[in-house]
């Protein structure tokens, strides 16, 4: 569901729809559930007497819900994705089993899974990717929080100005794609895959019409280049005002307007 607050900046802090109220009371419940199972836990195993097993099982499940989050990891483990991971797992026994089978066939009870051993454990990746799926995990840029189903608008006006990505950042400057020999930067691209660069978006939602179009745009100047002096309207040595207009789609806040000079005779050409 599209969350308004996150639309509206000033309203960010309102929650209108009530979704952040319904995502806490979702929480609260998961954590009365767990606490739940806990102690009915606790209160089976004593009842048959198997020496405190059920401590056992809350100290675990209290290390697992309490697993520090660790910044430098690539995939950070939450709090909520254990507790999407462990409760899937109490709602599917016939899953739980099928993921131990495949432990006790591949690893065994003599020693404990290593992370060695989970390429060869598919079934129990599969349960993973499938929670994920299910149950995303928010996720953290930077200092800044994203939670899940947040619509993110990136700001790639102000990533292209961005001191500590480019020099002198707001000189007109090609020559930084440029290596001495004077070929391009290979490892610096539009494509999106280095994300202080990013006109035609990333990843899947990104355009499909990238090749065409600088295809198309390369051309095309290049031809303005090849053929023209471009003047000023406004006269001699006047340059030509690059301001933006306010606004999501930043248009020019004046037309360009420039007299094309053909440089030679451009009849044979055309
Ligand atoms: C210089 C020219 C162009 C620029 C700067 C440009 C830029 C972009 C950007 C920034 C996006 C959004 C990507 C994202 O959300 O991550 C986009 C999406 C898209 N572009 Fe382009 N584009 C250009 C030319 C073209 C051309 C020539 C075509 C088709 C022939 C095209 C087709 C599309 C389509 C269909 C999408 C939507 C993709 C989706 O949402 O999955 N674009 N473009």
């Amino acid at each position: 569901m599209l969350d308004l607050s996150d639309c509206i900046w000033f309203c960010r802090h309102l929650d209108l729809q009530g979704i952040m109220k319904r995502s806490k009371n979702a929480h609260k419940k998961l954590d009365a559930l767990l606490e739940k199972i806990i102690k009915e836990q606790e209160g089976i195993r004593t009842k048959k007497n198997e020496k405190v097993q059920g401590g056992h099982l809350k100290h675990l499940l209290d290390i697992l819900l309490d697993v520090p989050e660790n910044n430098n990891a690539e995939f950070k483990l939450t709090r909520e994705n254990i507790k999407a991971v462990i409760l899937n797992f109490i709602n599917h026994p016939h899953i739980f089993q099928k993921a131990r089978e495949e432990i006790d066939s591949v690893v065994g009870k003599n020693r404990l899974v290593e992370e060695s051993d989970i390429p060869n454990l598919p079934y129990l990746q599969a349960t993973v990717k499938e929670t994920l799926r299910l149950h995303p995990p928010d996720c953290k840029v930077g200092e800044y929080d994203i939670p899940k189903n947040t619509k993110l608008l990136v700001n790639v006006w102000i990533i292209g100005r961005d001191a500590k990505h480019w020099e002198h950042p707001l000189e007109f400057c090609p020559n930084r794609f440029i290596i001495e020999e004077g070929s391009l930067k290979s490892q610096l691209d539009v494509r999106g895959h280095q994300y202080q660069l990013l006109p035609f978006g990333s990843g899947k939602r990104g355009c499909p019409g990238i090749s065409l179009a600088l295809r198309s745009v390369q051309t095309t100047l290049a031809n303005i280049i090849q053929c023209f002096e471009l003047r000023v309207a406004s006269g001699n040595g006047a340059t030509v005002d690059m301001s933006e207009a306010p606004g999501l789609l930043l248009t020019r806040a004046h037309p360009l307007i420039f007299v094309p000079v053909a440089r030679f005779n451009l009849s044979p050409l055309i």
